[in-house]
C-alpha cells in the first residue's frame, strides 16, 4: 500500500472514555480520563503500579457495578453505545467486550465445560456449541495440545494452556473487544511468546486493548500506547512514537526505566 493511501484510511474508534473520574470511597483514582482505542488495533496502556491502568480497563465492561464505595462520571462507550446506559445489561456488555485477567481463572471443569459455559448462558443453541467450542479452540492456538482430552479438568492444563484456554472462552462469544489485564504476568518466556503469537493473530478480528508493565511487550504487540500516571493520562500515541519520541518528559522518563 502506498503512503498515501495508508494516510486516507482514516481508524475507526471502537472503544472510548470520555471525561471519566473514578472514585473508591474519597480517593480518586481517574482523573478526567479521555482515551479512544481504534478498530481491530492493539493498544498498551502502560503507567507505574497503582496509577489506574486496571481500573480503567475494568470499568470498560462493568467489572466495578458491584462494589459498593464506587462512583464513576464521564462517558465510557462502545462505538455510539454508552455503556452505563440503562438499556443495556451488563451480560449484553461482557458478551461485546470480553475481558482476560493477570492470572487465568478456568472454572473448575472440563476444558469442554469452560468455553460451553458461557455458550450455555447466551443461548447458544446445544446443536451449534460443539463446532464453536472447536474454533475457539483452534483460534486460540489450543486445539492440537487438548483436543484428546477435552474432558480433562482445566486446572490440569499448564498455566500458559490455562490462559490461553481462558482467551478461547472469551472469543467463543464473539466479543468486539478484549481486554487483558497483564496476561502474560505469570507466564514462562515460553508461554509467553504463545501468547503474543494468538495476540498477533487476534488482532486480524478484535480490537484489543492490554496492560502491562513489560515495555518489550507493549512494543512487540501494540499498535498504540498510552502511558498514565496518578490516575491521568499522560501522553497516547503510535507505539513507536511513544518510545522513540514521547512528547513529554515523565513518558520519556517511564519509558527508559528512570522510574516505575
Ligand atoms: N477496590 C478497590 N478499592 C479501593 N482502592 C482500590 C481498589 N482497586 C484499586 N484501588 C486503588 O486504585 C488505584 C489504582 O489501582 P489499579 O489497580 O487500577 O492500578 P494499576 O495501574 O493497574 O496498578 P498495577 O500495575 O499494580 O496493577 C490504586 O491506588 C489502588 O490501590
Amino acid at each position: 500500500m502506498t503512503e498515501d493511501v495508508a494516510i486516507m484510511i482514516k481508524e475507526k474508534t471502537k472503544l472510548s472514555a470520555a471525561g471519566v473520574n473514578l472514585w473508591f470511597g474519597n480517593k480518586h483514582v481517574l482523573k478526567n480520563v479521555g482515551v479512544s482505542f481504534s478498530e481491530k488495533k492493539v493498544t498498551a496502556l502502560i503507567g507505574p503500579s497503582g496509577c489506574g491502568k486496571s481500573t480503567l480497563l475494568r470499568c470498560f465492561n462493568r467489572m466495578h457495578d458491584l462494589a459498593p464505595d464506587v462512583r464513576i462520571e464521564g462517558k465510557l462507550a462502545l462505538e455510539k453505545q454508552d455503556l452505563y446506559d440503562r438499556a443495556i445489561s451488563v451480560t449484553q456488555v461482557r458478551k461485546r467486550i470480553g475481558m482476560v485477567f493477570q492470572k487465568a481463572n478456568p472454572f473448575p471443569k472440563s476444558i469442554y465445560e469452560n468455553i460451553n459455559y458461557g455458550l450455555k448462558i447466551n443461548d447458544v443453541p446445544a446443536g451449534e456449541r460443539q463446532g464453536i467450542i472447536e474454533n475457539a479452540l483452534k483460534e486460540s492456538f489450543l486445539w492440537d495440545e487438548v483436543k484428546d482430552d477435552l474432558k480433562k479438568p482445566a486446572t490440569r492444563l499448564s498455566g500458559g494452556q490455562q490462559q490461553r484456554l481462558c482467551i478461547a472462552r472469551t472469543v467463543a462469544l464473539r466479543p468486539e473487544v478484549i481486554l487483558m489485564d497483564e496476561p502474560c504476568s505469570a507466564l514462562d518466556p515460553i508461554s509467553t511468546s504463545k501468547v503474543e503469537e494468538l495476540i498477533e493473530k487476534l488482532r486480524e478480528q478484535y480490537t484489543i486493548v492490554i496492560v502491562t508493565h513489560n515495555m518489550q511487550q507493549a512494543q512487540r504487540v501494540a499498535d498504540s500506547t498510552i502511558f498514565m500516571y496518578l490516575g491521568e493520562v499522560v501522553e497516547a500515541g503510535n507505539t513507536s512514537d511513544i518510545f522513540n519520541n514521547p512528547q513529554k518528559e515523565l513518558t520519556a522518563n517511564y519509558v527508559r526505566g528512570h522510574f516505575g
